[in-house]
């Protein structure tokens, strides 16, 4: 199948697209700081949105990979004009919507709905930062969660290994 030319409400979003990987930190009131490595993928496929993956790995002093955390999946819609919805799956049996804006290379976004699986831990609202700084993809993410307040628990930079990506697998 040929390359699909990007949609053109996607323009805003287009440099995210691509490969990224990098490393951040996270914690939070009730758990022990520490650090990780991520990767994330976006991809498209001629529709309006964005494909997304995000892994994680455990990270010890050496840099090393330790084990697998967090991974989230999902669709970053793209309306016309600066408007976005994001649509995110968790392993951990939490599905967001977050609804937010683009402005030149920062996005913000803010849940509009978090629904759980009776077995979920606690999680009521995200609010999430990511910027293009000096080519990097920097992001932030703040949580309420578990009783706390919303708050910091990930902050992380990462940098572009490759361009096109089809669609995120
Ligand atoms: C890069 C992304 C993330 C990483 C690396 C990460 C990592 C971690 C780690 C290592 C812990 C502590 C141990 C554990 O419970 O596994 C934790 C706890 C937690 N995380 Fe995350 N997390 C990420 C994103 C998220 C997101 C997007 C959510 C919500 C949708 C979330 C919700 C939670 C909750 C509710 C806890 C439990 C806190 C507690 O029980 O005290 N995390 N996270």
């Amino acid at each position: 199948m040929d390359v699909p030319e990007l949609h053109p409400d996607l323009e805003p979003i287009a440099f995210l697209l691509g490969r990224w990987e990098g490393a951040g930190v996270g914690g939070y009131p009730t758990i022990e700081s520490f650090n990780f490595g991520q990767e994330i993928v976006f991809g498209h496929n001629g529709k309006p949105f964005l494909t997304y993956t995000s892994r994680t790995w455990l990270l010890n002093d050496a840099g090393e990979r330790v084990r697998e955390l967090a991974t989230e999946t999902g669709y970053w819609r793209q309306l016309p004009g600066r408007q976005l919805e994001v649509c995110l799956t968790h392993p951990t049996g939490i599905v967001e919507i977050y609804v937010g804006e683009v402005v030149f290379h920062k996005i913000e976004l803010r849940t509009d709905v978090v629904a759980r699986t009776a077995t979920a831990k606690e999680y009521t609202a995200g609010h999430r930062l990511y910027g293009l700084v000096n080519g990097n993809l920097m992001w932030a993410y703040d949580m309420g969660a578990v009783g706390q307040p919303i708050q910091s628990h990930i902050s992380a930079e990462l940098k572009k290994v490759a361009d096109f990506v089809p669609d995120a697998g």
